[in-house]
């Protein structure tokens, strides 16, 4: 289904909003629960990735589709794996075919796991047969994906010997490895995150640990009940909203603590030279666009916030300020190549440059251009493409096409927009 945005000319203010669970921090305690089952969880994100990950757990069938939802195939690969006496297959969207495991898949292998390819070498869909695990020491790169090392630790304090995980290279996405040490830690596992400082030798060089996770086994859980605190990513989409506005104009959103487990928490700090201001209230956060001169450039190194790279960009385009966002290398293995997707997109709103590497793009404004009338946005099964382009509403008419992958993360995103008047209408 395609939407029309109509360009808003009063957007409503003081409008509190209620933005569902994280679902990062769902993802590990669904993983966590389906291992110790006398969990649960509050505030449970409603995404399609996590009702996935939900169902693949509680299914019973052999074949078992994950759809688009990355953390659901990396953390549910590891779990599988680690069933003893289970078989299945798992497999996902045709994009999800394209998104590199084998580093995962080796590291499970190396433990004694079972898991082999069905199709390409190294990626989804995956033959998985369950083994007992002893766990053990282990070597993994850190520099393309998190998510590998997060699922290893999930289903680290169910082996007998726990494990030693020596990450090398340069850790990427940091913060979501440090929410799985965390999320650990409150579940009662023993576990310490540590520099590491030695020299271990990967298939082809020899590689610096930088990191070192020790997890000890876990046999019963210190808590019953886990509670997630709203998505972070999702409140990105405000962040911008309330940048577009004019200075007094506020909104709320909900549930939110100052000490977030979530590295996009980092929002508060990368919006206030933007001119959005984050009160702590009860419960939430209060955005206040405040009287603040914008920055000629936004220098941004987002190694440590992804998924907030379309986000943060589009802000700037709507704003008209340079920019120059970097440490974007995980970018391309996403759910679109996001690089090439922001430059497509972004090229159509106003005349500016941009310009793009491996890992990185840079937005800058020969001379203030005017927005073209009606602009089209192509999201590329990308669910942070059509939201991340949402609030530029405020600046010109907007077409979503395929609008309604927000659900991969944030089901409710439509309803939010009508709430702050804006106009949204079928083609
Ligand atoms: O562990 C997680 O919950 C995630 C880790 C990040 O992925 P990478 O580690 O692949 O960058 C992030 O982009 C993704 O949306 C969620
Ligand atoms: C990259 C994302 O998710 P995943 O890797 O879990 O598909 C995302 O939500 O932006």
């Amino acid at each position: 289904m395609d939407l029309r945005l109509h360009k808003v000319e009063k957007p409503r203010g003081h409008v509190a909003l209620t933005i569902s669970g994280s679902k990062s921090e769902s993802n590990r305690w669904l993983i966590l629960q389906a291992l110790y089952k006398n969990l649960d969880i509050d505030n449970l994100s409603d995404s399609d990735d996590s009702d996935h990950l939900s169902h693949v757990l509680k299914s019973e069938e052999s074949i078992l589709d994950i759809g688009h939802a990355g953390t659901a195939m990396r953390f549910g690969t590891a779990f599988f794996a680690s069933q003893e006496g289970r078989e299945i297959t798992l497999t996902g969207s045709d994009r999800m075919k394209q998104r590199p495991i084998g580093i995962l898949v080796d590291a499970l292998n190396s433990l004694g796991a079972e898991v082999s390819y069905l199709e390409k070498e190294g990626f989804p869909p995956l033959k998985i047969k369950g083994k007992k695990i002893q766990g053990g020491k282990l070597s993994v790169d850190g520099s393309v994906s998190s998510q590998f090392l997060t699922a290893l630790l999930l289903i680290a304090p169910s082996f007998e010997s726990g494990l030693q995980l020596e990450i090398y290279g340069d850790l990427t996405s940091r913060p979501y490895l440090e929410m799985t040490v965390d999320i650990l830690k409150q579940l009662g596992v023993n576990v310490n995150f540590s520099s590491g400082n030695k020299v271990v030798e990967s298939a082809s060089s020899t590689q610096k640990v930088n990191e070192l996770i020790e997890v000890k086994p876990l046999h019963n859980n210190a808590i019953t009940n886990a509670l997630v605190e709203s998505d972070w990513s999702s409140a990105g989409y405000w962040y911008s909203w309330v940048a577009m506005q004019e200075v007094g104009y506020e909104m709320s959103l909900s549930f939110y603590q100052d000490n977030s487990l979530q590295g996009d928490s980092e929002l508060v700090q990368i919006y206030k030279p933007l001119g959005v201001e984050t009160v702590f209230v009860e419960n939430g956060i209060r955005l206040v666009k405040i009287d603040q001169q914008l920055p000629d450039m936004v220098m941004l190194d987002l190694t440590n916030e992804p998924d907030q790279a379309q986000t943060i960009f589009a802000t700037c385009l709507g704003l008209g300020v340079d920019a120059q966002l970097t440490g974007l290398h995980t970018l391309k293995i996403k759910e679109t190549d996001r690089i090439e997707a922001m430059k497509t997109v972004g090229a159509r709103f106003r005349e500016s440059e941009i310009t793009t590497t491996n890992d990185s793009i840079k937005l800058h404004f020969k001379t203030s251009s005017s927005f073209n009338p009606e602009v089209t946005v192509d999201t590329y099964q990308d669910h942070r493409m059509a939201m991340a382009f949402a609030p530029l509403c405020m600046k010109t008419e907007l077409v979503i096409n395929e609008a309604m992958v927000v659900t991969k993360s944030y089901k409710n995103f439509y309803n939010d927009l009508n709430k702050v008047n804006v106009r949204i209408t079928e083609i």
